[in-house]
């Protein structure tokens, strides 16, 4: 049986540090790497993104709307990527953000959390925005598959805020209720539960929420979005150790020489072993 997916994450972040990079081909990179922007670009890409790092990061996270950016023949690419990327050692936090009423929510949950999925993934981010409830097929499914789920609760964008921060008839704002959802999923789960939240780097001080869901703490916004490794303990405090920061464009613009890659994911790995408190 497989080890469920909090175990593996917490074993991968062990042993070769939280860092989470992001395979985002925009068509901006493509370029820049000297690419065509089509089909064979984006694959050139991608496998030059897991043959450079698959042996030193603990999750890539393709973001899924690159891919299927170009059809079915973008999704094979996205396909061949999860398989490598897995099949390298890397766990794969795909980024799709799916959501939706229950019953198709159900259909979403197989295509990136049944096992024999061809797009079967570690985890997956979803939207609550349909009301947490809705997800219950993936949460079932990804605790079948040993698979995990990173729910969208303070995401990093400025716009986030007016949803996420809307105060309920009980006086909790929203993206509180999503923290207080995970926690109750990972109750008792060791060494970590397997449903994490999307919470931005970018955010600036969270003491005032509960972040201590018992389960992993997705940040994106470091790098591009101006969030940095020195502004993760400010930002998550005592919760810190269960972050998974994800950087996408401040490691990619160092492509496609596979060295300069790997520097840079090096130097992102320092800075946030460095923000991190002595074990
Ligand atoms: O709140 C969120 C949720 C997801 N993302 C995604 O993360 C990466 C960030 O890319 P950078 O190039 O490092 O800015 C991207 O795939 C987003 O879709 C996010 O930024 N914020």
């Amino acid at each position: 049986m497989t080890e469920p997916f909090g175990a593996r994450l917490r074993h991968a972040m062990d042993e070769r540090g939280p860092l989470c990079v992001g395979i985002d081909p925009h068509a901006s990179l493509l370029t820049e790497w000297g690419l065509t922007d089509d089909v064979a670009g984006l694959e050139r890409f991608s496998r030059t993104v897991v043959e450079a790092l698959s042996d030193r990061v603990a999750v890539f996270k393709p973001q899924s709307a690159f891919f299927e950016r170009f059809g079915s023949r973008g999704v094979a690419v996205l396909e061949k990527t999860v398989q490598e990327a897995r099949a390298a050692g890397a766990l794969v936090l795909m980024d799709a953000k799916r959501g939706d009423i229950g019953s198709t929510m159900a259909a979403y949950a197989e295509a990136f959390l049944r096992k024999d999925s061809p797009l079967f993934s570690d985890a997956l981010t979803v939207s609550p925005y349909l009301g947490y409830g809705s997800l219950s097929p993936a949460v079932a499914l990804a605790r079948e598959s040993g698979a995990g789920l990173f729910v969208l609760a303070l995401t990093s964008n400025p716009e986030g805020g007016e949803v996420q921060h809307a105060v309920r008839a009980d006086g909790r704002n929203v993206g509180a209720t999503m923290l207080a959802h995970l926690a109750a999923e990972n109750t008792g789960e060791e060494p970590l539960g397997s449903f994490g939240a999307v919470v931005g780097a970018t955010l600036g001080d969270l003491s005032t929420y509960d972040l201590d869901i018992n389960g992993p703490l997705l940040a994106p916004g470091v790098g591009a979005q101006g969030a940095t490794p020195a502004d993760l303990p400010r930002v998550f405090g005592a919760a810190i150790r269960n972050v998974v920061p994800n950087v996408s464009r401040g490691v990619l613009r160092h492509g496609p020489d596979t060295g300069a890659l790997r520097d840079s994911a090096e130097r992102f790995a320092d800075e946030i072993r460095s923000a991190l408190p002595s074990a």
